[in-house]
């Protein structure tokens, strides 16, 4: 299990409050091919910071959607899958979820049900989405339909990051996603917060605007 992550300045969680910056996390079994995922996607430029006492890493990205630029940290762990639970500090703030199963093993996409479960005890309405990697192992296997999430409304997606079919779109898509949600949270905590965030700016903008126009005093003052 995890420590507290609040203590480490590259975990500062405070950051995903500002609107340039996202969290996407990643559920799954182990050896799903999470990481390869992530890896694959961010190619040419992945710098894991590999935080290994907190079996963390923590991959960092730039994305252009619409006409903003965003900082998007993914949250990937190394090994506590074993343990079928994660610390409650993996899902604070996070903004979307990619969750993962391996369509050569049946177990893991069983297990699907107990990821997404303690994902809404945490998140309840971040968006999310199922993916079924290993495809190129078989590509019969995307013939199959796998229901998982249909009720819930999850997007889907056949992936394989070791040939890079539909990675791309599926990150892409979770950015966007991730971006909307944290404009227009649906979460009632999400919606105080934002409402919060903006109301310390109009705080910190009017005390500027008050202190401007005492200086301009003074110096109507000093010239009297
Ligand atoms: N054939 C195939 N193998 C894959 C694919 N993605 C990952 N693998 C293999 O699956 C194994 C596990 O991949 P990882 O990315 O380490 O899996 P993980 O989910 O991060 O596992 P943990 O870190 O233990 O939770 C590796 O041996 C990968 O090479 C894929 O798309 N196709
Ligand atoms: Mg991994």
């Amino acid at each position: 299990m995890a420590g507290d992550v609040g203590s480490i300045p590259e975990l500062d969680q405070q950051k995903y409050d500002s609107d340039q910056q996202v969290k996407i996390i990643c559920l799954g079994d182990s050896a799903v091919g999470k990481s390869k995922l992530i890896e694959r996607f961010l190619l040419d430029e992945y710098r894991p910071q590999q935080l290994s006492t907190y079996a963390l890493t923590l991959y960092k990205h730039v994305a252009d959607v619409g006409n903003k630029t965003v900082a998007v940290d993914f949250w990937d762990t190394a090994g506590q899958e074993r343990f079928q639970s994660m610390h409650p500090s993996y899902y604070h703030k996070a903004h979307a979820c990619i969750m993962v199963f391996d369509v050569q093993r049946k177990i893991t996409y069983k297990n699907l049900a107990n990821w997404y479960k303690e994902l809404r005890e945490y998140r309840p309405e971040i968006p999310c989405c199922v993916v079924a990697n290993k495809i190129d192992a078989d590509l019969k296997v995307t013939q199959r339909s796998f229901n998982f999430g249909k009720k819930q409304g999850l997007p889907f997606y056949f992936v394989s990051a070791a040939d890079g079919t539909n990675v791309v779109k599926m990150f892409r898509d979770m950015i966007k996603r991730a971006v909307d949600y944290k404009q227009n949270p649906s979460d009632f905590m999400d919606e105080v917060l934002q409402e919060l965030e903006s109301f310390q700016l109009e705080k910190m903008e009017e005390n500027a605007e008050a202190e401007d126009e005492e200086q301009k005093s003074d110096q109507i003052l000093s010239l009297q």
